[in-house]
């Protein structure tokens, strides 16, 4: 049974809680508009002109700005234990540094020590990080080996712990084999889960690190020596054959290449479920910095897999490829280490370890990339930096989205403000930044964090453990189908309650369909009320309808329309993304 609706007099409430945005051009990934958006209790409660606020709330004018749904970053690894080092930038200082860029919710990956099961690995990650977050998060589960447990803790983790994605290599000591990948695939298609893969092909690399090795070829130019264009869009190529064998939904991390981008447009055209992810890396800065020329520590602060590519017309290419939606979304990968970490490779390009900045400047370097040099529009940017992961990972509309009901996670960009990247700086804790020296336009002045102003023209106020663990529940119906979301579009001004019988639409089609599953509903009956509430909350779930105060009940109700789903289950099957 749900917890009755608590009207809390006007009067007695905090105005804390209560936030008008006005004048700015609200930005979602289907369009523009200029609209008020009122706030409360860290929900979008209405939108539109002339609203009408309780006294005392504060007002922010956004008047030439624009008004996004907070970034969501679908790749981070903070404090990740790899290759000998431990990633600098931890859940706090990782997620400070996001929301100081505009990212609002970041997604991290549970990765496995040797020996650890999938479900501990789970339990240790949401222990390190929830007391720290000062963004909402989720989590992808890494399998670093195949077997009869893990395909277990799959299920009990997509059942009961809100994980709806996996991820697997094809490089690394760690990777599954074709014959494992194929089990992989099939158990995250039964489990409703998106499968994941890093996508290089580690048997030739090994070849090509001992050939390099025994040339005498060990300082970070060998990296890309090692792992050539080539040897990424194979193993692109091979996880889009595999998944579409067993009708997987695939997810390709950092496509970092033209070739393997390629690979994943032809699977599209072919039919495949896939997505590609690029990262903010790769659309930044490219391989030349591997040269000797540029020196050790510059060369190694540059070492990711798979590797920026040495080709400068690639990032430019790769932009343009999220244009053409051959691929979806941009994310950071974000993996830190300091320079004397990096040392660890300093006679042997394979020690370096592995990874780059990108969590705190992914909106900027997008934006400047992207919008600034004309190449796509605010909408396209709102899809790559944040709607499509909400949708993929099924947190959409309540992420990812400016509209009533959703989390009230949302950016006032300035477009016309700029500036300078340094590591001197930046937010994150790292010594290096990648995108030293670059000037960006596009600047967060505002980022508004589940209700709450947390960077304020341009100040900082980050508060530890704010965040949340939001659940991600199985079968996203925009990826396994999205025929039949095509046109259940969340109406923009509706009242929250309406907002949530859209929201229950979307998810009834499939959980109708999908009887064998036992998926979290994405707005669930929990109790939870204001975002202080953090403790009595379970695993990130928030009642909407429990807020202590609505005044969208005061609206005239010719206002309310009845029926907010455009098209009925099963209609039209335009393409959503
Ligand atoms: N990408 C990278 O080089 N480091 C992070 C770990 C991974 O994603 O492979
Ligand atoms: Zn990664």
């Amino acid at each position: 049974m749900s917890t009755p609706v608590k009207k809390v007099p006007i009067h007695l409430q905090s105005s804390q809680n209560r936030l008008l945005i006005r004048h700015g051009q609200v930005v979602n990934e289907d369009g523009i508009t200029e609209d008020d958006v009122y706030i409360e209790d860290g929900i979008i409660k209405q939108i539109g002109r002339n609203l009408i606020i309780p006294g005392g709330t504060r007002t922010i004018d956004a008047r030439g700005k624009y008004i996004l749904p907070g970034g969501i970053d679908p790749h981070t690894h903070f404090e990740f234990e790899f290759m000998g080092a431990k990633s600098v930038d931890d859940f706090y200082q990782g997620t400070k540094a996001a929301i100081s860029g505009g990212t609002t919710m970041i997604i991290d990956f549970a990765f496995p020590k040797p020996g650890e099961s999938i479900l501990d690995c789970f339990y240790n990650y949401r222990q390190k990080a929830d007391d720290k977050v000062c963004c909402d998060y989720a989590l992808h589960v890494c399998l670093s080996h195949w077997s009869e447990q893990v395909k277990r803790e799959m299920e009990l983790l997509t059942k009961e712990h809100g994980v709806n994605s996996f991820k697997m290599f094809m490089a690394y000591s760690f990777m599954l084999n074709d014959g494992e990948l194929y089990s992989a695939f099939e158990q995250c298609q039964k489990l409703g889960a998106v499968a994941q893969v890093h996508a290089e092909n580690g048997s030739i690399i090994a070849k090509n690190v001992e050939k390099l090795l025994s040339k005498g070829i060990t300082g970070p130019e060998g990296h890309e020596l090692s792992r050539p264009e080539d040897i990424e869009a194979e193993a692109v190529n091979r996880a889009c054959v595999i998944a579409k064998q067993v009708e997987c939904p695939l997810y390709v991390v950092h496509v970092m290449s033209k070739s393997a981008a390629e690979k994943v447009n032809e699977a599209r055209l072919r039919g495949t479920q896939v997505y590609g992810e690029t990262l903010v890396a790769a659309i930044g800065t490219d391989g030349t910095h591997y040269c000797s020329r540029h020196g050790f520590q510059h060369a190694a602060g540059h070492v990711l897999s798979p590797p920026l590519r040495s080709d400068p017309s690639t990032p430019l290419v790769l932009m343009n490829f999220l244009a053409q939606d051959v691929l979806q979304l941009v994310g950071s990968d974000n993996c830190t280490f300091n320079k004397a970490q990096k040392e660890l490779g300093k006679d042997n390009f394979t020690k370096i370890p592995n990874g780059v900045n990108g969590v705190e400047d992914r909106m900027s370097v997008v934006w400047e990339k992207g919008v600034h040099t004309g190449l796509i529009d605010p909408t396209r940017f709102v899809a790559i930096t944040s709607t499509n992961a909400a949708k993929i990972f099924n947190l959409y509309p309540r992420k990812g989205y400016i509209g009533v009901g959703s989390d009230a996670d949302i950016v006032i960009w300035n477009p016309n403000a700029t500036r300078t990247i340094s590591a001197k700086t930046h937010h994150q804790a790292v010594d290096f930044n990648i995108f030293e020296g670059m000037v960006c336009h596009g600047v967060p002045e505002y980022v508004i964090v589940n209700g709450r102003v947390i960077v304020d023209e341009g100040q900082l106020r980050a508060v530890q453990g704010y965040g949340r663990y939001i659940e991600s529940p199985a079968f996203p119906p925009f990826v396994y189908d999205p025929e039949k979301v095509a046109d259940l579009k969340p109406e923009r001004n509706g009242t929250v309650e309406e907002e949530i019988q859209n929201i229950r639409e979307i998810e009834k089609i499939h959980l109708e369909e999908k009887a064998c599953s036992s998926p979290t509903p994405t707005i669930p009956e929990g109790n939870v009320l204001t975002p202080s509430g953090k403790g009595a909350r379970p695993e990130g779930q928030r009642n909407i309808q429990d807020s202590s105060f609505s005044i969208s009940e005061d609206l005239d109700v010719e206002r309310k329309s009845c029926i907010r789903v455009r098209n009925p289950p099963g209609g039209k099957s335009s393409g959503f993304w």
